[in-house]
């Protein structure tokens, strides 16, 4: 009788001597890196220090968001220690036993809880990776199971960690939006009374852990998107894996370096921009010998359900065309959902 094949459940993929065909994928040569040869291998994404002057940050982002889409930023604000206590706190839950983890399982994908990224269901081969995302105040709940006596102390890190990346996201948004010749103030819902500044903010947080893979050539971490959000902040732990790509360059590594975070400017902005700033395809590659942990902060802006998300007036100019359509971010997340990389098709005007 043939063995019967266990389920392989991506809480234990770092336990498996060898790459099953479900997560085997068919990459091309056009999937990997530059080769070393290249005179463009030293090409990555700026580091910008924030503590420059204003007029020289603001510069150097606009620059980055056209060339790339994303950027790295040094000199931000958030304490190391607050970035090692969510790495850690990461590394313990995805150290648990798979069945523990499970008891978290999300009921849906990319509401909170534990599982496959949301992306999943576009790509036939599956991915190297598991996480736990926090959209919701649900996730208090699932950390109350995680960790029965800790979890107060773990709540904690979570609330810290996103007001903290709020501010800074906020930040990053005036910066960017300054180098495009606008403010807040240009955006409909940055003038509406409530809605301003930082009061109501939408983020994510999605903690990442990529297993050590026995055949890291043939697999994929996380698959290449673009991220549904306005600007997305990632802390990477100290192993490489982020790759960015870019039409004249193919995929770039965005290696790790201490206190470093970087930035992805998501499909919102991209429409806010008119098109002006592209959202970065990025995606997440795995190793032979170390796991990784990444922690995304995925901001969606001060914007409420209802929120219509168009192009800036003043950036389409008097007599510009709007490149998009105004959708709500819940309506632009469930167009995404249905046809991924199609999105844009699906609201453009022309
Ligand atoms: C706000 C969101 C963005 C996200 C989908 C979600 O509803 C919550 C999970 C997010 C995440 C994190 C990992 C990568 C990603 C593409 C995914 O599969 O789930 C993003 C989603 C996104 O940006 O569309
Ligand atoms: O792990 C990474 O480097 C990428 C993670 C990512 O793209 C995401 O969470 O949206
Ligand atoms: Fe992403």
């Amino acid at each position: 009788m043939p063995p019967i094949a266990k389920e392989i459940c991506i809480g234990n993929l770092g336990n498996l001597q060898t790459l099953p065909d479900s997560f085997t994928w068919e990459l091309t040569s056009a999937d990997s890196v530059i080769p070393p040869s290249s005179a463009a291998v030293k090409e990555s994404i700026p580091v910008i220090d924030l503590s420059d002057p204003d007029h020289v940050t603001t510069n150097l982002i606009g620059n980055a968001c056209h060339t790339w889409g994303a950027f790295q930023i040094a000199n931000h604000g958030i304490s190391q220690k607050l970035l090692d206590e969510i790495e850690s706190l990461s590394k313990t839950l995805f150290d648990m036993p798979s069945e523990k983890k499970l008891e978290t399982a999300s009921s849906e994908k990319g509401v909170s809880g534990y599982g496959e990224p949301r992306i999943s269901s576009f790509f036939e081969k599956k991915m190297w990776s598991e996480g736990f995302t926090i959209a919701d105040g649900s996730y208090r709940n699932h950390f109350i199971t995680l960790w029965p006596h800790d979890h107060i102390n773990n709540c904690r890190i979570i609330e810290e960690y996103k007001d903290e990346m709020e501010k800074l996201a906020n930040r990053l948004m005036s910066s960017i939006l300054g180098s495009l010749g606008v403010t807040v103030d240009d955006i409909e819902w940055g003038q509406k009374p409530g809605n301003s500044g930082s009061k109501v903010g939408r983020g994510a947080i999605r903690l990442n852990h990529y297993p050590v893979c026995p055949e890291p050539e043939r697999a994929m971490g996380l698959a290449a998107h673009t991220d549904t959000t306005i600007l997305t902040i990632l802390h990477q732990s100290n192993t490489g894996g982020l790759q960015v790509f870019r039409e004249e360059s193919g995929w770039v590594n965005v290696e790790p370096s201490p206190g470093i975070l970087v930035v992805n400017i998501g499909d919102l902005f991209h429409i806010l921009s008119n098109g002006k700033i592209p959202s970065v395809v990025h995606r997440a590659k795995v190793n032979h010998t170390r796991s990784r942990i990444s922690i995304a902060y995925l901001w969606c802006g001060p914007a409420g359900d209802d929120v219509e998300i168009k192009p800036i007036p003043k950036i389409i100019g008097p007599v510009g065309q709007s490149l998009y359509r105004s959708v709500t971010w819940k309506e632009y997340l469930q167009i995404k959902y249905k046809v991924f990389d199609k999105a844009f098709d699906a609201i453009r005007t022309r």
